[in-house]
């Protein structure tokens, strides 16, 4: 039915909507409510067409890189800009670490990063744009060393006029090989917080070989075993062995147990991720995630492994039998370090002062493939370090020293030598005279 056809007292329908129209705009609350739906549609369309506008240009004209903080590249990229851009912000944001040096004093550490927003910075000679944003989601985000932590998820897009997949992969190359060899520099220690990771303040100076005395050829050994693992993967993964090995370094306090594997995770290139079997909080399915989750390019290290499980059958009272002073289970731990069968490269290091109060199950092959005792020190260690701690030291003088203590009835650990040659670091001949003291 054509509805202008009819007719209202002699008024067609169009006229009817004309009249209303016109009563609408004459009154002023009406007609502004009006005028500012439709400036508002209009600047609505604006922005919209100015939002696609911008995308289809950038499209066209940029090239775009998206990284998430799922990625391990991410801090890299985040490092790089830092470090090396002069990007134009007063929006920063801060990262606190605890740095501890190696006389064990602590400070706070802080660096700044690009906040939240947008900023620019320069790479090899292109402005580019960089934006950070952050979501509400939490998602597991790797460190560099591969650790993982539960954080708030993170973007950022980088994005330049021009570029090319080459640029790009230039810029990733360059973020990559910078926190790679900052990582060269030092030893990375990461310690357990319940069920991840976390890395322990900065990394500490290497530990060089050479300082730490053993007994002959107890060094090399394990050095060569290691390097020997180390060399053959291919070896365990063509014929089904999980590529897996494991140390126990046993022996009285002192003796540089701890000193010897940051000694061999220096010179391997390898961080260390301490696990603490004493924590009470640890249950067995976090000791079996950890274990099996550790950072990549560490050795993880049980210490003081006794503290937590004694020997069953030392242990008379059935109670004790499987926990000790730690409530996961002797059962827990060695389905934790029997692990799933990965391919993943897995280096576990124990260590104790009693390796008699170990169950055989801990220690036994598969577990723990090469086994240690580190003790306390013999004439030539005494001489190793007495000329270690004396720059052009007499070869009298050395003699002197190690006669002296080698007439002690008991013996000693290189810590207690230790503690002895720097008391009289200035002068050899006081060490001498003082000797007895040792003891
Ligand atoms: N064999 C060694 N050569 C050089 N220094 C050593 C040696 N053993 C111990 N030290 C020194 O003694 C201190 C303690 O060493 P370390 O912590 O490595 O001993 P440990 O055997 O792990 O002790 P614990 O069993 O109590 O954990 C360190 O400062 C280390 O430099």
């Amino acid at each position: 039915m054509d509805l202008s056809n009819i007719k209202l007292n002699n008024i067609t329908s169009d006229e009817v909507f004309q009249l209303i129209i016109e009563k609408i705009f004459e009154n002023p609350i009406f007609s502004g409510g009006a005028l500012l739906s439709i400036a508002g549609f209009f600047w609505y369309f604006v922005d919209w067409a100015w939002s696609i506008g911008q995308r289809l240009f950038r499209e066209r004209y940029f090239t775009s890189l998206e990284l998430t903080n799922e990625n391990m590249t991410y801090r890299w990229v985040v490092n790089h800009i830092n470090q090396n851009s002069k990007w134009e912000t007063r929006n920063l944001s801060v990262e606190s670490t605890l740095d501890e040096n190696e006389t064990g004093v602590t400070s706070l550490k802080h660096k700044f990063i690009p906040g939240l927003g947008n900023h620019y910075f320069y790479y090899k000679n292109r402005l580019v744009y960089f934006e950070r944003t952050r979501d509400k989601r939490n998602v597991m985000v790797l460190d560099e060393r591969g650790s993982s932590l539960s954080k708030r998820m993170e973007t950022v897009t980088l994005s330049t006029y021009g570029g090319s997949i080459e640029f790009w992969r230039q810029f990733l190359d360059d973020a990559s090989k910078e926190c790679l060899d900052a990582m060269d520099k030092g030893l990375t220690i990461h310690v357990n917080r319940s069920d991840y990771w976390e890395e322990s303040g900065a990394p500490r100076r290497k530990r060089a070989m050479e300082t730490v005395i053993l007994a002959d050829g107890i060094s090399e050994s394990l050095h060569n075993d290691l390097k020997s693992f180390l060399t053959s993967a291919s070896w365990y993964h063509d014929r089904g062995i999980p590529y897996r090995r494991g140390y126990l370094l046993y022996g009285p306090p002192g003796t540089g147990k701890s000193s010897f594997i940051a000694a061999l995770a220096s010179q391997f290139g390898y961080g260390i991720a301490m696990l603490s079997l004493t924590n009470k909080f640890l249950s067995d399915s976090e000791l079996n995630y950890l274990l099996n989750n550790a950072p990549t390019k560490c050795f993880v290290i049980l210490e003081d492994i006794d503290a937590a499980f004694k020997n069953r059958e030392k242990v008379e009272d059935d109670e004790d039998k499987n926990t000790v002073d730690s409530s996961i289970t002797l059962s827990g731990l060695l389905n934790a370090i029997d692990g799933i069968a990965s391919s993943e490269e897995r280096i576990l290091f124990m260590t104790t002062n009693y390796k008699e109060h170990l169950d055989s199950a801990i220690i036994r092959p598969g577990r723990i493939d090469f086994q240690v005792y580190l003790g306390h020190c013999t004439p030539e260690m005494v001489k190793k370090m007495f000329k270690r701690f004396y720059e052009n030291v007499s070869e009298e003088n050395i003699e002197k020293f190690s006669e002296a203590t080698s007439k002690f009835e008991k013996t000693f650990s290189p810590a207690e030598l230790q503690k002895h040659l720097i008391l009289y670091k200035d002068s050899p001949e006081a060490a001498i005279e003082h000797a007895n003291d040792l003891i």
